[in-house]
């Protein structure tokens, strides 16, 4: 019972370089992985490469030994740094929620998401507004890992705290993985039981 990448190789295409050649990593379902690598190494494609946004020039990416279906909901969710590409601009908000699924009113509390935020269109919110949308969108649709790409850098320390302490209470309720990107060592310190990096730069 994992996320599995195996053997990864990838590089985007026009002649960029091998970002991994061979790269494998294993998360279980009771893990909180830091990547921890400079910036360009990788970091934000391997995340992509994780929830099915991209593919592999060689080898996998696996959930409990099943490669990704086009049918239903990813059970790997990503979390990005942009949250105003991750929405459509044509839908309000309740909308763009309501298509995760249910989400309960306790979950939108929790994440200081207010009622009256719920008739707008993403350009009428700031860029931390979003993000709790994404974040309760994502665990809405109950996947079985989140991937979170630096998903509080434009936050201010107690927002990036009180959606912090949703994702980690829904992580531990659910029982979800969670591999994280974070440019904040304490931060990653205080949340991740171990750290990879993304030494198999070809
Ligand atoms: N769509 C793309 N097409 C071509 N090259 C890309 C694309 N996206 C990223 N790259 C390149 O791939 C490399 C890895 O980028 P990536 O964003 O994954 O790194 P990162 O480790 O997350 O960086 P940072 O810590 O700065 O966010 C970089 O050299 C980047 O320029």
């Amino acid at each position: 019972m994992a996320l599995e990448a195996c053997n990864v190789t990838f590089g985007y295409p026009e002649g960029g370089p091998v970002l991994y050649r061979d790269f494998s990593l294993s998360v279980e379902p009771s893990e909180r992985v830091a990547l921890d690598a400079p910036s360009g190494a990788g970091k934000t494609t391997l995340c992509r490469l994780l929830a099915g946004y991209e593919r592999p020039s060689s080898g996998y990416v696996a959930v409990d030994g099943e490669l990704f279906s086009k049918r239903g909901a990813c059970p790997v969710q990503l979390i990005g740094q942009h949250p105003e590409h991750a929405l459509d601009p044509r839908m309000r908000m309740e909308r763009s929620l309501r298509e995760a699924g249910e989400v309960p009113a306790d979950a939108l509390d929790a994440l200081g998401i207010k009622g009256e935020w719920l008739r707008r269109f993403p350009h009428e919110l700031s860029g931390g507004e979003l993000q709790r949308f994404c974040i309760a969108r994502a665990v809405a649709v109950h996947p079985r890992y989140l991937i979170a790409d630096e998903i509080s850098t434009m936050l201010d320390a107690i927002t990036q705290a009180e959606i912090w302490r949703y994702l980690l209470e829904a992580i531990a309720r659910e029982d979800m993985g969670l591999v994280f990107v974070s440019h904040s060592p304490d931060l990653a310190a205080r949340i991740a039981t171990r750290s990879v990096g993304l030494g198999a730069r070809g």
